[in-house]
């Protein structure tokens, strides 16, 4: 029979999981016996069922003044009653039973084109009812199936279904004209079924709509979410400086633009003087305001293109983009000094304000070291050596004094 549509669109509105959903909160209030029967009915089903049964009621007034015109005989009453008040129901059970709905409803379908097609035929192609007959399937098909693959399935099943009973002799002769009765009702028919139609489409617009713009929300969140995610990942959650995850993504690629700009790039290591001293006399949280509050003090000292991280424990690492060493040993310098030289009130009123110093190690490439491992490791001799000679104090790398970087 052909591919099974996949991007079919409801008349009655509903995706299949919507549908579902749906009809269970339906099933539950009645209280259904058998839940399962009405669940079961794919949304496409569903959708055939509601235009074939309207259009089927429909159809069944102008055809009936029609055969009042003519004096049918009593089989050919009983039937459209089988076609137009039956037939829909049956279609709808024996599709709801199948194991695949939809390869099923197709068939049904092009039953639908060839009976109207018959039905013409057997009439003699009365003009008003010919039309109203292929309009409706028409447009029962084009929802189906979309417009290229629509018509000329639906041409072709009302074509056939025409010929058999055209051929076959089973016909009254070829009379274009209907009653004013037909004539009136077919109108009113393609009408009412052309409102009910868009009314749905309408309807179904609006709930696209509405699901539209329920999804562009969640994908701000979702984006909101993943951008705060990001952020998380390259920060250190005490201080809310970069982490030394950051630092290693971002040293190579810095320090390949300070190479290809000719430019230079300093590195400063900065530790904290005695701060186990700290945690043990004052307390971890009190060791942990005076990293806060060494690391506020950092971001207040940079310029936008650096960048501060923490190194580890009470260890944070300054990166200086295009600066010469002495101008980086000269901030170093400034900044241990602002911080040594304002006590902190971090604890108890009656507890004396703390007075916390500061080491640095200052390193700069490409005068120390071209690599960024390398760099980090002069920054560290650096520091080491500002620790052994006292501490509280800046120490800038020196190629005889300390063990060679690279
Ligand atoms: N409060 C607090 N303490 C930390 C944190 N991370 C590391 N530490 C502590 O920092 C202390 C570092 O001690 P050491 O490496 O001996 O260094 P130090 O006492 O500063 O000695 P010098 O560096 O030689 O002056 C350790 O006691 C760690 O437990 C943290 O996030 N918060």
């Amino acid at each position: 029979m052909g591919e099974i549509p996949r991007t079919a669109t409801s008349a009655q509105g509903g995706t299949a999981p919507e549908f579902t959903a749906r009809t269970s909160r339906r099933v539950a209030r009645k209280g259904s016996k058998h839940p399962t029967d009405r669940a079961r009915a794919h949304w496409l089903v569903r959708m055939n069922y509601s235009n074939r049964f309207l259009v089927c009621a429909l159809l069944g007034l102008p055809l009936s003044a029609h055969l009042l015109d003519i004096g049918a005989p009593s089989w050919l009453w009983g039937l459209l009653i089988a076609q137009f008040y039956i037939y829909p129901h049956l279609l709808y059970w024996r599709a709801r039973l199948a194991r695949d709905q939809l390869r099923a409803e197709m068939p049904h379908l092009m039953m639908d084109c060839a009976a109207s097609g018959a039905w013409a035929a057997a009439l003699g192609f009365p003009t008003w009812l010919s039309f109203v007959l292929f309009a409706c399937n028409n447009i029962n098909f084009v929802a189906f199936y979309g417009g290229r693959t629509g018509v000329p399935r639906l041409v072709g099943a009302m074509g056939l279904g025409a010929a058999v009973v055209w051929f076959s002799g089973l016909h009254y002769p070829l009379n274009p004209d209907t009653g004013v009765a037909a004539t009136v009702l077919s109108m009113v028919a393609l009408t009412l079924y052309l409102v009910a139609f868009g009314h749905t489409g309408h309807q179904r617009a609006l709930a696209w709509r509405k699901s539209n713009l329920k999804l562009r929300e969640q994908y701000k969140k979702i984006n909101a979410l993943q951008a705060r995610l990001r952020e998380q990942a390259v920060r250190d959650p005490l201080t809310g400086l970069y982490n030394r995850r950051h630092l290693g993504e971002v040293l190579e690629p810095e320090l390949a633009r300070c190479r290809a700009a000719r430019s230079s790039l300093a590195v400063v290591l900065i530790d904290v003087d005695h701060f186990k001293c700290i945690n043990d006399t004052r307390g971890h949280a009190v060791g942990d305001l005076v990293l806060q509050s060494l690391a506020q003090l950092m971001q207040r000292h940079v310029r936008a293109q650096d960048m501060v991280f923490r190194y580890g424990g009470e260890e944070f690492l300054l990166l200086l983009p295009d600066i010469s060493l002495e101008t980086a040993a000269q901030r170093a310098e400034a900044l241990r000094t602002a911080f040594g030289q304002t006590p902190m009130r971090v604890s108890a009123k009656e507890a004396p304000p703390l007075t916390v110093t500061l080491s640095c190690g200052v390193a700069a490439f490409p005068l120390h070291a071209e690599q960024g491992e390398a760099l980090i490791s002069c920054a560290d001799q650096a520091l080491y050596a500002a620790k052994r000679q006292g501490r509280n104090r800046t120490q800038v790398w020196q190629p005889g004094a300390h063990a060679v970087c690279g």
